[in-house]
């Protein structure tokens, strides 16, 4: 079957393309690539930090009860950064609340650090808030007290208490990390909003806490004071592992997620995992069928692609069956085995099916049978463990429409064989 176009330089290329992915990630400790898909999967996953799972809300009573989430599903793995956007009104602080142990869960079901939220008794609720850092839109500071003595009260409510010479380090050196240094004995009074702000961002953080919950953190920062915060961020959820939920707005943080949520309408409409998203948009684009199409376009494709895993042996194609989607291979290898001609004399009589290629990370396949409407021309059978994603018949005619040349490269391509 040549149902792949240039596999050879494909196979060279993508291949370049997901080492130096990895090779990237690798200094990521807690990140796990391997297993995660595009768009998140929705069932319960033990590993998660962060595990929300068909949770609905209602506020108000009698006639005027009203829901603002619906069936919401959410897992957060330890040292990852999701980004919550939306509309206003749109239920990403309700859902930050439920998750922060801040409101009751009214329906479904939400586990954090492992431990269910729904009828936990309120001794082990308060248990685990001191496990969770938050950043809240109300700065909450106490007007009274220093910049240091706002942040110390993180420490003060920690089980395990640290002598206070200890605790006036440790705020201290989270002042500087948020470049408060110079005002550490300052009063809410003579801080600004930014300052203020930055304040709040080490109370949160203060006590290394597994999962922080940040709501506008950087909303009224400047330039400088967004990437201090940003770096520090990034430096807990790299170094110690900390899941980090941040609801925001503000575009000139995007760079720190790993993933994209987007609630619309009290649902998580979109949960997208973005290296994975741009390097299957990448891999798309070394394929020569979609060379015509930008790297951003086919990110966004990328993301409506459905993610499979195969055991050696499972057979993802059959020869006869109408042919409705594209494949490309994420990881492992198949088997690309074909009847015989029945224009070959020497095979006629043989009823097995021969082998024609091996195709492994980064080629693809099934798209002869979108572009021609023939039935299947080949079986393809996973040889080892192996994860595809694959594109619809409709989404893949459509990217297809867009490039003039491309039916025309496959057609002659077949053609040719
Ligand atoms: N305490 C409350 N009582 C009644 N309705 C509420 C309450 N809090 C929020 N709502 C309603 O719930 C819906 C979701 O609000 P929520 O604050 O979670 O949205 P959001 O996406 O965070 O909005 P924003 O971006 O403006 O902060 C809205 O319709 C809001 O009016």
């Amino acid at each position: 079957m040549k149902d792949s176009v240039n596999r050879e330089n494909v196979k060279t290329r993508a291949a370049d393309t997901v080492r130096s992915a990895r090779d990237s990630a690798t200094g990521k400790l807690f990140r796990r690539f391997k297993s995660k898909s595009v768009e998140a999967d929705r069932s319960f996953d033990g590993s998660a930090l962060i595990n929300v799972c068909g949770v609905n809300h209602f506020f108000g009573t009698g006639d005027a009860r009203k829901q603002v989430l619906y069936d919401n599903n959410l897992q957060v793995q330890p040292g990852e950064i999701v980004i919550m956007t939306g509309q206003s009104g749109s239920g990403k602080t309700t859902l930050l609340t439920l998750i922060g142990t801040i409101r009751r869960i009214q329906e479904g079901q939400i586990h954090i650090l492992g431990q269910p939220l729904r009828d936990a008794r309120t001794a082990e609720i308060n248990s685990i808030r001191k496990r969770l850092g938050f950043i809240f839109q109300a700065h909450n500071l106490f007007g009274s007290l220093t910049a240091l003595q706002n942040v110390r009260m993180a420490l003060e409510l920690q089980p395990d208490r640290l002598p206070r010479s200890e605790q006036n380090r440790l705020c201290e050196e989270m002042l500087v990390a948020v470049g408060l240094g110079e005002r550490i004995h300052y009063k809410p009074r003579s801080l600004s909003g930014g300052q203020k702000q930055r304040v709040a961002v080490a109370r949160g953080l203060v006590h290394r806490p597994e999962i922080l919950l940040a709501d506008e953190p950087t909303a009224a920062l400047d330039k400088d004071s967004v990437r201090q915060v940003v770096e520090l961020f990034q430096k807990e959820a790299r170094e110690r592992g900390t899941a980090i939920v941040i609801v925001t707005h503000d575009n000139r943080i995007l760079d720190v997620a790993d993933r994209i949520v987007k609630m619309d309408f009290g649902n998580i409409a979109q949960d997208t995992n973005l290296d994975e998203a741009a390097l299957l948009g990448k891999m798309l684009h070394r394929c020569d069928l979609f060379s015509l199409v930008s790297v951003s376009t086919l990110t966004t494709i990328a993301r409506k692609m459905k993610r499979e895993e195969h055991a050696p042996g499972d057979r993802i194609v059959t020869y006869g069956d109408v042919g409705d989607r594209f494949y490309l291979i994420r990881e492992g290898e198949v088997v690309v085995r074909r009847p015989p001609l029945p224009s070959d004399p020497a095979s006629r009589s043989s009823k097995e099916f021969t082998e024609v290629a091996r195709l492994t990370e980064g080629d693809f396949f099934g798209e002869t049978a979108l572009l021609t409407g023939d039935t299947r021309n080949a079986h393809v059978d996973a040889v080892t463990d192996t994860v595809t994603y694959s594109l619809d018949a409709a989404t893949f005619n459509e990217v297809k429409a867009g490039q003039k040349s491309l039916e025309e490269e496959v057609r002659s391509s077949v053609f040719s064989e």
